[in-house]
């Protein structure tokens, strides 16, 4: 629509808990952010007829519901191919022997565009309306994919993966040194954020050390200077398995959260995949900072080795949303995050072993429940990435997703005067894409069926 316009139906959103908002008419201005939200807007208010005359109303039925779209905090773009196979091994051999194997291959621009054009078009019709994407050490290939969002109306934050250390990564995929890594992650924030259309900052750069075992500390220590320098947001993963934080611990004599932080790269904004074995000193750290942790529980399952201390870092204070994880989780639904971080923190609360009485199996006061899941896939990482996005508020942009009850292909199905609780708990539940009906990010409609 040209102007500005509104939205008039059911809604639901997370500002703390869960708010429903009935006859809700949401006007977006001609920026795609949102100007007013008001609630029982009675059917025939005046405004609404004005609107539906100036062809500047989209009116939800009584199937629909409106949520905030869905922000994915962690992605691998180029590991897509690979999504849904090669989960057999433990991280450190799936690397070496799949993924680095798969991702020194975006060299070939051709190879890039083909996949990345299918993953984002595949993540807007799941209803990801916001995407964290790691790339690849490849510079054409990465700006690509910057362009390729911006081209399609996804809101990204694009990073160029540094990882230079000969110790662990191939000769075949490896930066052929700190200062090229760190010249080409340079070139890529100063591109896309001159790229034409992006006066709005749709797409950001990321800084993007893939994690401390990759990177040299000259590496992490010239990419943390280049975050003060350019305040550009930073993501990497920590602590993630016992592998990788043990490897850490003897190279640096520190956990992840430590040497991060020494290196400058734990700032506001940062997001940190995994987090699993965070210590009590380094979730302090990480909330002092403002940073915030991508969980992931699907790859966490296969990975880990250990399941992430969600409620107590909730607590606790964190900033904390989902991530996929494409291609270590093997799923490109976040809805399907959000209901696996629902059943491990239930296996957490309850234990596993039933060889163990059920008193010393688990973790009390583990479990978080579908309110909470829902909010850590909206606002959680709406304010995980300091940007106003994952709620209907004013001066929040429009991204949301129409869930529609009984679509051929969908899972949902609202019964008539259903609680708003009860939709939202079949929504984590149930959703897939095959519910998603419309989609818009920063007011533009970018999928329609
Ligand atoms: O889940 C993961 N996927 C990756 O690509 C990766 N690289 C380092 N650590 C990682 N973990």
């Amino acid at each position: 629509m040209p102007g500005d316009w509104a939205i008039y139906g059911r809604a639901i959103h997370a500002p703390d808990g869960i708010e429903a908002l009935v006859s809700a008419l949401i006007c977006v201005g001609t920026d795609g952010m949102i100007l007013s939200v008001e609630t029982a807007v009675a059917a025939d208010d005046p405004r609404l007829a004005r609107l539906r005359a100036g062809g500047s109303l989209v009116e939800l039925t009584p199937d629909d519901i409106l949520i905030p779209g869905l922000i994915d905090l962690h992605i691998h773009a180029p590991q897509f191919p690979q999504l849904g196979t090669a989960l057999d091994v433990p991280l450190e051999d799936w690397l070496q022997r799949y993924t680095f194997p798969l991702e020194s291959r975006y060299e070939d621009l051709a190879f890039a565009e083909d996949v990345y054009a299918c993953l984002v078009e595949t993540l807007l019709a799941h209803g990801t309306t916001t995407a964290v994407y790691f790339a690849t050490i490849h510079l054409p290939a990465t700006k690509r994919l910057a362009e390729i969002c911006l081209d399609k109306g996804q809101r990204a934050l694009v990073g160029r993966v540094g990882m230079d250390h000969p110790e662990q990564c191939p000769d075949f995929y490896r930066d052929a040194s700190a200062e090229i890594a760190i010249a080409e992650t340079r070139a890529l924030i100063g591109h896309i954020r001159d790229l034409p259309g992006n006066e709005a900052a749709l797409v950001r750069p990321m800084i993007t050390p893939r994690f401390v075992p990759a990177c040299t500390d000259a590496l992490l220590e010239g990419l943390g200077a280049l975050a003060a320098e350019t305040r550009c947001t930073v993501q990497t993963h920590c602590s993630e398995s016992d592998w990788e934080h043990g490897h850490v611990l003897d190279r640096c004599g520190v956990t992840d959260t430590a040497v991060l932080d020494r290196a400058g790269l734990l700032r506001r904004g940062s997001v940190l995949a995994h987090a699993n074995f965070i210590t009590e000193p380094d979730a302090a750290l990480i909330r002092a900072r403002g940073a915030a942790v991508a969980h992931c529980p699907l790859s966490n399952i296969y990975f880990a080795g250990a399941v992430f201390p969600l409620r107590e870092m909730l607590d606790q204070g964190l900033h904390i949303g989902l991530g996929s994880d494409i291609a270590g989780g093997p799923s490109a639904s976040l809805f399907e995050a959000a209901r696996q971080a629902v059943a491990v923190s239930r296996l957490l609360e309850s234990g596993t072993d039933s060889r163990k009485s059920a008193a010393a199996r688990g973790k009390p006061g583990a479990r978080i429940d579908f309110r909470t899941a829902f909010r850590m896939a909206t606002a959680g990482g709406g304010e995980s990435l300091d940007l106003p996005i994952g709620l209907f508020r004013p001066g929040y942009a429009f991204d949301a997703v129409l869930l529609r009850s009984g679509l051929p292909d969908g899972n949902l199905r609202f019964a008539e005067a259903e609680s708003a609780a009860g939709i939202l708990e079949k929504i984590v539940m149930l959703a897939g894409r095959g519910d998603v009906a419309q989609v818009w990010v920063a007011g533009r409609l970018v999928k329609s069926r």
